[in-house]
């Protein structure tokens, strides 16, 4: 089996300026070292108008710090005002971008079929997508979650080769543990994820499947993520509300020195 070395990713969200940004992501660099980067991939994912600040801090600091951005244009270029394309995203250094966030479905009517052009999007400047998929609470109270979650998967990667699909990060984000303080249990989330671990290898094949690295997301702190991270199908954590508190974040980079 593939090793798969783990991701804990920041979403920041609609939150930090730039000078916030460039506090924020030192306050991080400092508390992380060579050891913690080795075991861990480290990203953070700041507001459009953070990122060219975050790109020179760590360019200038050579941070092994990564950053992406939240959401992409399917578009390359053109009149699509208020838009952000891949194109731009990969200039200035991005490794990641978050695709299909519940929040964008949710406010942005963002669709399946949006989702996959971004993601195809995504490829085609070499950006990794972060795909986030998961359920509603209604969904989750009729027993749907897994279903659910596994045709969000199938919809995204529409036309995505089994080459592009060994990279993709996929996030399970159940919405109704997101920003409420509700986790899911380490359990339930070795259920989607297993189950969109096993669609991976549906879809492509084998070494796809155990490629590919999948996150859990949805109120992960420093005194839950060790529980969800000994799953054997958890590759690591999108993180919201936590990962603006450098601190906070830092402990949650270094889960594997906290007892399980
Ligand atoms: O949406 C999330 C990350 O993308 C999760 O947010 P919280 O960690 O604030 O629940």
């Amino acid at each position: 089996m593939t090793q798969r070395k783990p991701l804990i990713a920041g979403n920041w969200k609609m939150n930090l300026n730039h000078l916030e940004a460039i506090a924020t992501v030192q306050k991080l660099a400092f508390a992380l070292g060579d050891k913690d980067f080795d075991k861990t991939d480290v990203a953070v994912l700041p507001p459009f108008t953070d990122l060219r600040s975050v790109q020179t801090l760590v360019d200038g600091d050579k941070l092994r710090i990564v950053y992406g951005a939240q959401d992409l244009s399917q578009h390359d270029a053109g009149a699509y005002t208020g838009d952000v394309s891949g194109v731009m995203l990969a200039k200035i250094g991005c490794t990641y971008v978050t695709i299909g966030h519940s929040e964008r479905r949710q406010y942005h009517d963002e669709d399946d079929d949006l989702v996959n052009a971004k993601v195809q999007a995504a490829y085609r400047h070499s950006l990794t997508p972060i795909l986030c998929v998961g359920e509603g609470l209604a969904v989750r109270q009729e027993g749907r979650h897994i279903a659910h979650s596994l045709a969000q998967l199938d919809a995204a990667l529409r036309k995505i080769t089994a080459e592009q699909a060994k990279s993709i990060v996929v996030a399970y984000e159940p919405v109704w543990a997101i920003g409420t303080g509700e986790v899911a249990t380490p359990e339930d989330a070795q259920e989607v994820c297993g189950a969109l671990r096993v669609r991976l290898a549906e879809l492509y094949d084998a070494e796809v499947a155990s490629a590919v690295r999948i996150l859990y997301g949805g109120s992960v702190k420093s005194g839950n993520i060790a529980g969800i991270m000994a799953q054997p199908d958890v590759d690591g954590a999108l993180v919201g509300g936590a990962s603006i508190d450098a601190g906070e974040f830092a402990k949650i980079c270094r889960f594997s020195d906290m007892p399980g």
